[in-house]
């Protein structure tokens, strides 16, 4: 506060404090409390203790113009040192004056009565408050129900107007928690909705096989019967973003190919027919021509009947050739179809298995292998090709566990899965079949070619290694390999796998063999 200012409150004060004391207003007097109040002498002159009190009764005037004519009148009276009438007019005026602080004990008492009425009411609207709406809310979070029901049991104690004020910061803290909740609820609400729209979407987008749904309600299923938390809604969102995208990418190819694949058929169709109706009209030219050179005598006529025999069968030989080619143009295109029908339903399939993932692997669960087993056997059934699994088992994974932790053996798992995938096609497809053990299912793969590929998988992790506390760790494996047998079973070809991983194991680890090899001696590695 600058110098004039403090002067003029601290000339206000006294002024206030003189009527308050009921005491006159003589200059003598304002000195002395203006000296208290200050803590500091002041010139011992009735004109300065007058000319301060002037100020402060113009500054009253400025800021209150409607009190200027008592000020005139006040001043005069100063002016004019009539003690008795300056006494008089400056209480009149105090008591119009209004007051500078709501606390300030010079409040009226009735006044006083309104701010205590007013408390009274807003303490029993906060107990009411607290009481109907704000702890029936809270009931999701115990804890701060608890500190909401201390808050009404201390509100309903409350009797002063500072006990009734000392309440703020609890009720602001609770609102606070409650805001937080109401938030949440909001969002998981919001983020649930969505997720509703995204799987009408998705529907929408996957009619061609009913099969594709699959993956994403089942992804919505396990949201809805765990707990729900905003987290987990919006990874669920994600996911099913990511594949409503992939699988809006690739279905327009599906359709695509299906169509070539009809519309060549009916190509097929119609080169057919045409063939047959002119190879018709040249059986029954030729069975003409054969009645005229029965009946021709003249070499000019049978010259003549020649030479059109000739014409017609160049005309149809055309024609034969012409459709020969078509049809083989379109027994291609077909056939490019067909593949490319092939790789998408495998790309397809593969974004439905997501759903069925190993938590710790990324790799597909149990039930997720067993559902890829039946759908590759069918598919490699449907479309002729080979299929050949592999069975993989981590080697002497125990002493990982025991010498690194547990722990550590889990991210050994982890870290194998990883590098195993990237060494993979996409549409292959991998399993964990058991606690260090995984099935991988090669569409469209021999059995030597799954070999290589096993084995290209082998090298990968040893040249990726597995970090521990900033040590390398060799992580290697075996691997039995079998090619799927017209109509096999699933248990059989997994008995081959496992009597081909089982035989690698036994000579040496770190190894692939084929199921086919079994009795055959096993070369040193
Ligand atoms: N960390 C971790 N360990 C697992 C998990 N599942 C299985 N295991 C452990 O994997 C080990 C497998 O040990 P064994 O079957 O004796 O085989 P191994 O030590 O790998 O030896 P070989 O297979 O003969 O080379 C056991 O110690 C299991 O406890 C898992 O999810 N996490």
């Amino acid at each position: 506060m600058d110098q004039h200012k403090k002067s003029v409150e601290t000339a206000r004060q006294t002024l206030i404090q003189l009527a308050k004391s009921r005491i006159a207003p003589t200059p003598d007097n304002y000195r002395k409390v203006y000296t208290a109040i200050n803590g500091e002498t002041v010139a011992d002159s009735t004109s300065t203790i007058g000319q301060l009190l002037g100020n402060v009764l113009k500054e009253v005037s400025t800021q209150q113009p409607h009190y200027t004519a008592s000020i005139h009148h006040i001043l005069s009276q100063l002016e004019g040192q009539n003690w008795r009438s300056l006494d008089t007019a400056l209480r009149q005026l105090l008591a119009h004056l209004p007051s500078p602080d709501s606390h300030s004990h010079f409040q009226a008492p009735a006044h006083q009565q309104d701010i205590s009425d007013i408390m009274t009411l807003w303490r029993n609207m906060l107990i009411r408050t607290l009481d109907l709406v704000i702890i029936p809310q809270l009931k999701e979070l115990p804890e701060a129900q608890a500190r909401a029901t201390a808050l009404l049991e201390a509100t309903q104690r409350a009797q002063h107007r500072d006990e009734i004020l000392a309440l703020e910061d609890a009720l602001k803290n609770i609102l606070f928690n409650l805001e937080m909740h109401l938030d949440s609820q909001s969002q998981l609400q919001l983020r649930l909705l969505q997720l509703l729209r995204l799987l009408l979407v998705s529907m929408e987008a996957l009619v061609l096989e009913e099969r594709w749904l699959q993956g994403p309600t089942t992804a919505i299923r396990d949201i809805l019967t765990q707990p729900l938390n905003v987290d987990s809604l919006a990874k669920a969102e994600d996911t099913l973003k990511d594949l409503i995208f992939m699988q809006g990418q690739l279905r327009p190819g599906l359709i695509e190919a299906k169509k070539t694949l009809k519309k060549m058929a009916e190509i097929f169709v119609t080169q057919l027919s045409e063939i047959t109706v002119a190879t018709d009209e040249y059986q029954t030219k030729l069975q003409g021509y054969r009645e005229e050179i029965s009946h021709s005598d003249e070499i000019q006529d049978l010259n003549h009947v020649l030479h059109c025999l000739l014409e017609d069968t160049q005309a149809i030989s055309t024609i034969t050739q012409n459709s020969r080619n078509e049809i083989l143009d379109a027994q291609n295109k077909v056939r490019e179809a067909e593949k490319q029908i092939y790789e998408l339903t495998l790309q397809l399939d593969h974004i439905n298995e997501i759903a069925h993932e190993d938590y710790l692997t990324g790799t597909l669960n149990r039930r997720g292998m067993d559902e890829a087993l039946l759908r590759e056997f069918n598919r490699a059934d449907r479309f002729g090709m080979p299929l050949s699994i592999a069975m993989m088992d981590i080697d002497h994974f125990k002493q990982i566990n025991d010498n690194m932790g547990h722990a550590t053996g889990d991210q050994a798992l982890a870290h194998l899965a990883s590098v195993i995938k990237e060494a993979l096609r996409t549409t292959d497809v991998i399993a964990r079949y058991g606690g260090e053990e995984f099935i991988i299912l090669l569409p469209g793969t021999t059995e030597q070619d799954a070999i290589s590929v096993i084995t290209r998988a082998q090298r990968e992790l040893t040249r990726n290694i597995f970090l521990h506390n900033d040590s390398h760790v060799l992580i290697t494996f075996s691997a039995g390999v079998a090619q799927r047998q017209e109509g096999e079973a699933a248990d059989s070809i997994i008995g081959r796998t496992d009597q081909a991983l089982y035989r690698a194991k036994n000579s040496g680890r770190n190894r692939v063999i084929g199921a086919s090899n079994l009795d055959k001696p096993i070369s040193p590695q």
